[in-house]
């Protein structure tokens, strides 16, 4: 079998989009906790100021801050203590001109004053004066009602993925759940007879099951549930039987394996027997990773990933993340942390082809430098060792040492 004419990464995922009607991002109300890296479904607005009043940063005296304008240590600010603020409660009086209250960290201003005095800067007497020994500035030491958030402003934009600090927010402003995207279920399939799970003694010629492990992880790392098939022989009723069963219990399958060419790889006979319109790219314009296998079954997406670890893993970040992202309603291009570094090594690119470099990243002289890590697709290694990915794009020709490459770190 011939691989088709190879696609760009972004002309596939265009013909697969085109391909699937039904992904549309599901919801669900979850409970705050349960929101961490989910994906919010819409917009959040706040219902309510945080803080709800004007309190103060520090243990000091609420004054008014006119009233302290050219104290000093020589020449200190008389006011009258008026009383003390007590923790939780909106003070029982108002503050008047020459006045000061005792309030702790957190307490509320009262009505009238409009900055607080540290307690180091103050000297109460015993009869009720207080000596201020600086002066402050209005608002000085004092969260603003509303300071932080606003009532009616928009906190969180739907599509983004929730953070440890977006929970707090959510909870600041009175929330208890949140809608979020519903996860897809991702089902993982390894194909190929030498493969073995680990745990089970291996005989001459036989390898261990790691694209399981890759790939399910990657799957959790992105926000998608896995449903992990193990491994399934090179035999066409078989993984049809597995395929079959996937479509039937998740959203999006991944099958890792017998992508290629080779007579004993049956993906493709397996997806083109599966229904229309079955395999609609088979071949991507991408190193490694370049026998992929993209088809669309009973409606929805499978993705065949080349065999070699490396090889699934980066087509896996190429193409099924942005799938997964899809079903989240997160921006396709959702990811890892992107930083520019200058490559260490020149590195030659055929033309119209995207090729992505292993590299790890070291600090010389104050300059971030992307080190290729060298090896096959092979190689699991590789991936450890390394920190991102480098994108070389497919009109170029390759970079030379010292050009800077944008790198994705995993
Ligand atoms: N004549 C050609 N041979 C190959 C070509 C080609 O264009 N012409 N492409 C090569 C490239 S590039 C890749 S990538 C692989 C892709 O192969 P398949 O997707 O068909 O995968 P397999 O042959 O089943 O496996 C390849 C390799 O990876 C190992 N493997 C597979 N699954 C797992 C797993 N779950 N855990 C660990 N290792 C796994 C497998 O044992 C093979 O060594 O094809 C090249 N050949
Ligand atoms: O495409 Mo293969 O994935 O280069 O090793």
């Amino acid at each position: 079998m011939q691989l088709f004419e190879a696609l760009k990464i972004d002309e596939a995922l265009k013909v697969l989009k085109e391909n699937l009607i039904n992904v549309r991002a599901r919801s669900e109300e979850v409970e705050l906790l349960d929101a961490l890296n989910r994906v919010l479904a819409e917009d959040v607005y706040s219902p309510e100021d945080i803080p709800p009043f004007n309190r103060s940063t520090v243990d000091g005296y609420a004054v008014i801050a006119s009233d302290t304008f050219g104290a000093s240590e020589s020449l200190p600010a008389i006011l009258k203590v008026a009383g003390e603020i007590k923790m939780g409660e909106k003070p029982a009086f108002s503050l008047k001109a020459g006045e000061a209250a005792r309030i702790s960290t957190g307490g509320m201003l009262p009505e009238g004053s409009d900055a607080v005095v540290m307690l180091e800067y103050t000297q109460p007497l015993e009869d009720g004066t207080l000596l201020v020994e600086r002066p402050v500035a209005p608002g000085e030491n004092v969260i603003l009602k509303g300071e932080d958030v606003k009532k009616g402003d928009l906190v969180l934009k739907k599509g983004h993925t929730l953070r440890p600090q977006d929970l707090a927010v959510l909870a600041g402003m009175g929330f208890q759940k949140v809608r979020v995207a519903v996860s897809p279920k991702v089902s993982v399939i390894s194909t190929g007879d030498e493969i073995k799970p680990p745990g089970v003694e291996i005989r001459e010629g036989e390898i261990r099951d790691m694209n399981s492990f890759s790939v399910a992880g990657l799957v959790l790392k992105w926000g998608g549930i896995p449903e992990v098939f193990g491994v399934v022989r090179d035999d066409f009723d078989e993984i049809k039987k597995a395929v079959s069963e996937a479509l039937k219990i998740s959203d999006l399958v991944v099958i890792s394996g017998g992508s290629s060419v080779g007579t004993r790889d049956l993906t493709v006979k397996v997806l083109e027997s599966l229904g229309k319109p079955g395999v609609i790219a088979h071949g991507l314009a991408v190193k490694p990773g370049k026998p992929t296998i993209i088809a669309v079954v009973e409606e929805k997406p499978v993705v065949g990933l080349p065999g070699h670890p490396v090889s699934a893993m980066v087509i896996f970040e190429q193409v099924v993340r942005p799938i997964i992202s899809w079903f989240l309603g997160r921006p396709e291009d959702y990811g890892g942390l992107k930083v520019k570094a200058k490559i260490a090594r020149n590195i030659s690119s055929a033309a119209g082809r995207e090729d992505f470099i292993r590299v790890r990243l070291e600090q010389k002289e104050g300059e971030l430098w992307a080190v290729p890590v060298l090896g096959k697709s092979g190689l699991i290694s590789t991936m450890v060792e390394s920190h991102g990915l480098a994108r070389i794009a497919p009109e170029k020709l390759g970079v030379k040492e010292g050009e800077y490459v944008d790198v994705e770190l995993y």
